[in-house]
């Protein structure tokens, strides 16, 4: 049980883990090199601007990822907390911080909340900010079991979903799903920079869409790529190869010759489905992953989808996610439901009452999009299956 917090950082991370934590009733204190951060911090309702009088059970080191290793090793030695985590975007050159210089390592357990914002500051936070989305908890062999519980707590009092796992593993796949996209974010909305007044007023919601992260803080963003460069290059140095491949087709997709154009057209066309395949790996909803899918029969009728949605609400059950499959030549579709996973057995139950035909459910898997796993197999194999 958590009763008090220490923040260090009272920025966009820090405000947040702390206004969600004084929501529940913890006593936070606030603490910044920036006196202002703090005093909007108070303002806000994240905690108080004093440091405590004995340790607190729990202190979240919120500041950028070189400055964490420092931090905490001054904080513990003033024997701030009972325990000690950080929110940094990268985790295994902190943990080598940490273990190379905290007086007892054995108090800190790495975290990583996989939400937040393009604006940074105490003004932009807010207290559901990691509702129902990952935190990652990159525990080691010196983290002891007390100090990764109060992790756990404290990650559940902010909403959140814990995710325990190994630092170098981590970096590696927020290289991937988080630190790469902002590099290419970014690199697309600088091609902007210069844009011409009549190219950039006729912008519609997508290229909002794929360069919304690259209004993030550069300093801080320079940070989280120097402790991460290796594993970002490895993931750019990959895209760069796909981007000359489709830079070349394309100059052919512009050839005279008919048959090179058509060989060109099917490197494009290949490289878009592997996007599509790729973006279908993707969960849903943050948070949602790890629930179950239970797919539902409906006929090709106007008002069908509508029918089978009321039947789902009259069962009280929360849709999370949702994929339409239509199945050509045949009169009807599969709708796969995602609900949470204790709520999939009655669903199915009333819908069967209901004379809906609905087929074997599943779990969905935390890496998956729902109904990723039968990508391979045909719509038309799924649709004919009735149960
Ligand atoms: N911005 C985002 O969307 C996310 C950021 N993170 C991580 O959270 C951490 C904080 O990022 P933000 O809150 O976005 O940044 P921010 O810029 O909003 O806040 C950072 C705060 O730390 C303070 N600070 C810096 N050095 C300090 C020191 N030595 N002692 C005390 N305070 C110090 C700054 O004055 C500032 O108020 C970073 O490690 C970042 O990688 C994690 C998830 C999402
Ligand atoms: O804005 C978004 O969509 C994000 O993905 C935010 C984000 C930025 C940095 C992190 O380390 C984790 C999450």
């Amino acid at each position: 049980m958590i009763r008090t917090a220490a923040v260090v950082g009272a920025g966009l991370i820090g405000t947040s883990v702390a206004l969600a934590l004084s929501r529940r009733g913890v006593l936070v204190h606030l603490l910044d090199t920036d006196r202002d951060a703090v005093r909007t911090a108070v303002a806000l309702g994240g905690g108080v601007d004093c440091p405590p009088d004995e340790p607190v059970d729990i202190a979240v080191i919120a500041v950028p990822p070189s400055a964490v290793g420092r931090v905490l090793a001054d904080h513990q030695a003033r024997g701030l907390a009972h325990a000690y985590t950080d929110v940094a975007s990268v985790k295994h050159e902190t943990e080598r911080a940490v273990l190379g210089g905290a007086p007892d390592p054995s108090l800190f357990v790495g975290g990583h909340p996989m939400a937040g914002r393009e604006r940074s500051g105490p003004l932009a936070a807010c207290a559901n900010l990691f509702e129902g989305r990952t935190w990652v908890l990159t525990a080691c062999e010196m983290t002891s079991r007390e100090t990764l519980n109060r992790a756990l707590a404290m990650v559940a009092m902010c909403g959140a979903v814990p995710v325990v796992m190994e630092s170098d593993a981590h970096d590696r796949a927020v290289a991937l799903v988080s630190h790469a996209p902002h590099v290419v974010a970014a690199l697309m909305a600088a091609r902007l920079e210069n844009a011409p007044e009549e190219a950039s007023r006729l912008a519609g919601q997508g290229v909002r869409d794929m360069t919304r992260i690259a209004g993030g803080d550069p300093g801080l963003w320079g940070d989280i790529l120097e402790s991460n460069a290796t594993a970002v290059a490895d993931v750019l140095s990959e895209l760069a190869d796909d981007l000359a491949t489709t830079v070349r087709a394309l100059r052919g997709l512009a050839e005279v010759d008919a048959a090179k154009r058509a060989e060109e057209m099917t490197r494009v066309i290949d490289l878009l489905g592997r996007g599509n395949a790729g973006r279908a790996r993707l969960p849903g909803k943050p948070g949602t992953a790890g629930g179950a899918l239970v797919p539902v029969v409906i006929g090709d009728r106007p008002g069908e989808l509508a029918r089978l949605f009321a039947a789902v609400q009259d069962t009280g059950v929360n849709i999370e996610d949702v994929s339409i499959d239509h199945s050509t030549g045949r009169p009807s579709g599969l709708v796969e439901l995602v609900v949470a996973t204790d709520a999939a057995g009655l669903l199915a139950d009333r819908l069967l009452a209901a004379n809906w035909t609905v087929q074997r459910i599943r779990p969905v898997y935390a890496n998956r999009a729902a109904g990723a796993e039968d990508r391979d197999r045909s719509t038309a194999d799924r649709v004919s299956v009735p149960s």
